[in-house]
């Protein structure tokens, strides 16, 4: 059962740029997934970016993890960023396999310019003078987009072909969902305490990650 979620400031900013939550959550690739259309060649593309950013977002769930331990004061903070640190363990060999599977060299990936600064807004949030309300909002916002996106292709009257099935059980399972909520509940419970300045802050960094996870789509449709 879940439990219910009180509102607070993230659910504020999302009715406030709820048309671009729609954009990143309900992108065209994730439709095409969905709805069986997707081109196959596209799916790889997003494969390859997407293991190197996996890559370069460790690093930042291990600096989340750090602020956790140190700046929290609660100690579940911590349980819940380690267990989405060991979940990335799990999702670079699942990355590896589906490689193999699907004929893409990672070691012949190059990253495209929207996947190149995405992770360069991850560095950016690893600096200390960022603060942890903030940067939780975005590790909930960059966690909840693939969520949202990939239980969307397994909802009631999916056409999604069976061999994209294990990309869409990796995000879209309901502990993964229930994950994506306890970061909210603790991004919510730091935003409470917020000074005017950082919950500015959170709301930006909210529309920044939006924007970069709907750029990080577009490149499935191919170029540069
Ligand atoms: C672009 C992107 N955003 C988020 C995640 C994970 O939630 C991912 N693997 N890739």
């Amino acid at each position: 059962m879940e439990k219910p979620e009180k509102r607070g400031m993230i659910d504020t900013w999302l009715d406030k740029h709820r048309s671009l939550y729609t954009a990143a959550t309900r992108h065209d690739f994730v439709v095409s997934i969905r709805d069986g259309s997707v081109d196959l060649s596209s799916f790889k593309t997003w494969l390859g970016q997407d293991y190197l950013f996996v890559r370069g977002f460790v690093p930042f769930v291990a600096n989340v993890l750090i602020r956790a331990c140190k700046e929290s004061g609660v100690t579940s903070d911590m349980e819940v960023v380690l267990g989405g640190l060991a979940s990335l363990n799990d999702e670079i060999e699942w990355f590896k396999s589906e490689g193999s599977k699907w004929s893409v060299d990672f070691s012949t990936v190059v990253a495209q310019k929207a996947n190149q600064e995405y992770r360069r807004f991850l560095e950016a949030m690893m600096s200390s003078e960022v603060e942890y309300s903030v940067v939780m909002t975005a590790f909930w916002a960059i966690e909840a987009v693939y969520q949202e996106s990939f239980a969307h292709c397994l909802e009631e009257g999916n056409k999604t072909p069976a061999e994209l099935t294990g990309a869409c059980n990796r995000w879209g399972n309901d502990g993964f969902k229930q994950y994506c909520l306890s970061v909210k509940s603790i991004a919510e419970r730091c935003l409470e305490n917020a000074s005017g300045e950082a919950l500015a802050e959170a709301e930006d960094v909210l529309v920044r990650v939006l924007e970069h996870e709907v750029a990080f789509w577009e490149m499935s449709r191919g170029g540069q």
